[in-house]
Order: C-alpha cells, then sequence, then structure tokens
C-alpha cells in the first residue's frame, strides 16, 4: 500500500481552479517533492491531503485513511509543518511541546521522553526553558518540525520548509530531514520553490504549474529527459541571437528574461562557432552546464520559475479585483 494516494484530485475556488486533477502516489519512506512557483498549487494540494481543505472532487488516502471519509484518521497518523507560524511565543520551546503532546493525549512520561529526544535531535535541548520569542527563525522552524513529530506520525507535510531562512539554516534543516526519514522512516511530503532543495532532498519530485502536475519522475530522469548540455547567454540583444544560431546540431533555443538558452550535444565542440557567429552582438555573458531542474521546468512551460512567479501573482491579483466586486 503506497502511504499516499491521490486520484484526480481537484480544488477550485469560485472559477478558478487551484489544483486540477493531480493524482500520484507515494511510497512508504519516500520524500516527495511538490516543485512550483508560487500560486502554482502546492499549498492547496497537501492542505487537502492534510484534510485542512475539503477537496471539490477526486479522491486520496493517506496511510490507507481516507482524506473525505475518515479525516481523523488522516490527522492522527500526519504531522504538519505548514508555513505559518504556529507556535506560542510567550511559552517556552519545553511548553510549545508539552501542549501538543497533552492534545494528543500522550501519557505523560511518553511524552516527556520523546520530547526530551526530539528537543535533541533538532539541537534545541539546552534551549528548551527558553521562551518561543526569543528564537531565530531557524530555530522555530526546527521547533515546528519536532513538535509535528512528537505524536510519531508515519507522514509527514513540510510547506515550504526552509523559506525565508539563510543559506546556512537552510543546509541545517536539510540534514535535520534527511536524517529523520533515515532514522526514523518517515514519508515526508514537501512543497518548495526551491530547486536546489528539490535537488538535494527529494526521492521523487512532481513539478507543478497552474495547478497541473507537468512532470513526475527523480531529478536525475528529470533532468535527463532534456539531455546534453546547456549553453546560456546573457545579452542585452537576446532577440537577435535565435536567427544568427540557426545550426543544425541547435536543439532548442529559448529566449527569456535577458537570457538565451542553447540545448545542444557536445557544448564544448561547438563554443568557439557560437563566439563566431555571434560577432557583433555584445555578449554580457556564457556559460555551458548540465540541464537543472530549472531547465526541465523551461522545457515544459515554457518559461523559468521566476516568470512563472509573475503569473502565479497576477492570478491572485485577478482574484482578490474579483472579489472586491
Ligand atoms: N482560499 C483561497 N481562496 C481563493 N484563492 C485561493 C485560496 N487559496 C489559494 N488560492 C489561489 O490558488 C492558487 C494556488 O495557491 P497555493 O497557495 O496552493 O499555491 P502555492 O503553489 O502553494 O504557492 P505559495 O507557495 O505561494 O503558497 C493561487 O492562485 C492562490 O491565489
Amino acid at each position: 500500500m503506497p502511504a499516499i494516494h491521490v486520484e484526480n484530485l481537484t480544488k477550485k475556488f469560485h472559477d478558478f481552479v487551484a489544483v486540477d486533477s493531480v493524482s500520484f502516489d507515494i511510497g512508504s519512506g519516500e520524500i516527495f517533492g511538490l516543485l512550483g512557483p508560487n500560486g502554482a498549487g502546492k499549498t492547496t494540494t497537501i492542505s487537502m491531503l492534510s484534510t485542512m481543505l475539503k477537496p471539490t472532487s477526486g479522491t486520496a488516502t493517506v496511510n490507507g485513511f481516507d482524506v473525505l471519509t475518515d479525516e481523523d484518521g488522516v490527522r492522527k497518523s500526519i504531522g504538519i509543518v505548514f508555513q505559518d507560524q504556529s507556535l506560542d511565543e510567550e511559552l517556552t520551546a519545553y511548553e510549545n511541546m508539552d501542549f501538543h503532546g497533552r492534545l494528543y493525549r500522550i501519557p505523560r512520561t511518553i511524552r516527556e521522553e520523546r520530547i526530551s529526544k526530539l528537543l535533541t535531535l533538532v539541537e534545541l535541548e539546552e534551549r528548551k526553558d527558553d521562551l518561543v520569542k526569543t528564537f531565530s527563525g531557524g530555530m522555530r522552524r526546527r521547533l515546528e518540525i519536532a513538535r509535528g513529530l512528537l505524536h510519531r506520525p508515519k507522514v509527514l507535510f513540510l510547506d515550504e520548509p526552509t523559506l525565508g531562512l539563510d543559506p546556512q539554516t537552510r543546509n541545517h534543516l536539510w540534514a535535520y530531514i534527511e536524517q529523520l526519514n533515515k532514522e526514523m522512516g518517515i514519508t515526508i511530503i514537501l512543497t518548495t520553490h526551491y530547486m536546489d532543495e528539490a535537488d538535494r532532498l527529494c526521492d521523487r519530485i512532481a513539478i507543478i504549474d497552474r495547478g497541473r502536475i507537468i512532470a513526475m519522475d527523480t531529478s536525475q530522469n528529470l533532468k535527463s529527459t532534456i539531455g546534453g548540455d546547456v549553453i546560456t547567454i546573457q545579452t542585452p540583444d537576446f532577440a537577435l541571437i535565435s536567427s544568427k544560431i540557426a545550426a543544425p546540431w541547435v536543439e532548442r533555443i529559448e529566449e527569456h528574461d535577458g537570457y538565451v538558452t542553447i540545448n545542444l550535444h557536445n557544448a564544448e565542440k561547438h563554443l568557439s562557432e557560437i563566439v563566431t557567429l555571434l560577432n557583433g552582438i555584445e555578449i554580457t555573458s556564457i556559460s555551458v552546464r548540465k540541464p537543472t531542474l530549472e531547465d526541465v521546468f523551461l522545457h515544459y512551460t515554457g518559461k523559468t520559475i521566476r516568470e512563472g512567479e509573475a503569473d502565479g501573482k497576477e492570478t491572485m491579483r485577478m482574484f482578490h479585483r474579483a472579489s472586491r466586486r
């Protein structure tokens, strides 16, 4: 039995389709990532799976419990760390954990033992008696993760786990997430719009755009669908480049955001030819690399994640305009 089974799950807000018939299975012990720009439908998807939102149509089970007919079963078997901070600032780290443990009716002695273990795991044991309001963003996120694990969930939902954190803290959190998955065997489903996060953590990635899953596989397989190499040229004259480099070895050429990306095989071999063909065009920078998840996104959507985020914001603006009418 998969840890999560999702079939044609759909969520509409009035006429706007935020999640459009998505289907996927997540195996037990997997780290699965929903990757996409802001507004793509990632939070809405995991909100339905964690029973915080009712689907408009479709079905899903989590740990074998149906999200429509057995909300209690789902809730008891999952841990949730969502974007909005939900810690009590005026309580200590220990008190926040203890309160959660009481909610789940975990007996006192077991509760104390687990709190101590989890706070040690996220390196907050020594700060357990300090008020949360004195904690940094990274410490709060670690405490939220520890709290989400207190009732021993089999599946953990993490919504943008490292949003707004500095690079060093992000690295630390990634290590915790990997450790939880390996040592405790917890299935993890996370949302992110950071390519590097999905790449580093996830066994499989579903790329989501405008409510639809547009590609789903391991990071390696997703990148190999692009194949070959990518040359990126930054230039103010990007509109002129496509016509200049119309060589048979060019597989694809895209212009976006002041950059031109060229997909081809054996980039090193053709680089000097490209530079000759571009004689007279001002080039700010040129680089050769292997495809990244950003290239995969560009390949399937024709835009970068950043451009996709502009779309998402526009959708939100349209929605807010419509709801004011
Ligand atoms: N309660 C709501 N009412 C109306 N529209 C909503 C609501 N919740 C989400 N949406 C819209 O649904 C779309 C998907 O939102 P969602 O939060 O799932 O995206 P996301 O991919 O998680 O991005 P982000 O990380 O920015 O939250 C967005 O266009 C958003 O404006």
